[in-house]
């Protein structure tokens, strides 16, 4: 499998590690043309704001739109990743992003004092508990009809699907579990349905 991880600021070194463990091909996307030949794209933790400036700047989320579009693509937003997903992200109304997914994404929503925790979460599909770091993270504060609900922390939804869109406020790269990647290379195998 060739997976992309975008590349163009933020934590993507470490999930191009992880999808590597996991026997997938990782290719670093910086520009439209290294979409060519994937079967996904995992967008990493940031700054959502450069991030999107950049991916609108050369063209990338035009060209992960059309892929997604035609619905041969997945893609796994983490942290500033899921907001790049979110359709809408209150007070940032104007932040490029690609917006694709039907969520509501609240940006830094865990607090300054508190900006970054560890949590066991509960993770529907997962047999044991997933311990997810928390970093400045966003909150999924809506979550549209067509959107399935994997994970909470409190009210919060903090791990979320849309068909072959998943959106995750936390960093699943840093903790050494492998689990959510394989999701992510089902869904990008499209093995996954509903
Ligand atoms: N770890 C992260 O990706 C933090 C996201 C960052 N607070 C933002 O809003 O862009």
């Amino acid at each position: 499998m060739r997976i992309g991880v975008l590349a163009l600021q933020g934590a993507f070194r470490e999930h191009k590690q992880t999808l590597e463990r996991l026997g997938a091909e990782a290719v670093e996307v910086r520009k439209p043309e290294h979409l060519a030949g994937l079967q996904g794209l995992i967008v990493p933790g940031g700054e959502s704001t450069t991030i999107g400036k950049l991916a609108r700047e050369y063209g990338i989320d035009a060209a992960v739109a059309r892929r997604v579009e035609a619905g041969d693509f997945a893609v796994w937003g983490t942290c500033a990743g899921a907001i790049w997903l979110a359709r809408e992200i209150p007070h940032y109304p104007e932040q490029p992003r690609l917006g694709l997914m039907d969520i509501a994404v609240e940006r830094n929503a865990f607090g300054r004092q508190v900006a970054s925790f560890e949590e066991d979460l509960e993770v529907k599909g997962l047999d044991k508990p997933f311990h997810a770091v928390f970093i400045r993270a966003p909150a999924i504060t809506r979550a549209g009809p067509g959107v399935e609900v994997l994970a909470y922390h409190g009210k919060d939804i903090v791990l979320a699907r849309q068909g072959r869109l998943l959106a995750s406020s936390f960093h699943p790269e840093l903790t050494g579990d492998f689990r959510l990647h394989r999701l992510f290379l089902d869904l990008a195998n499209n093995f996954v349905t509903s």
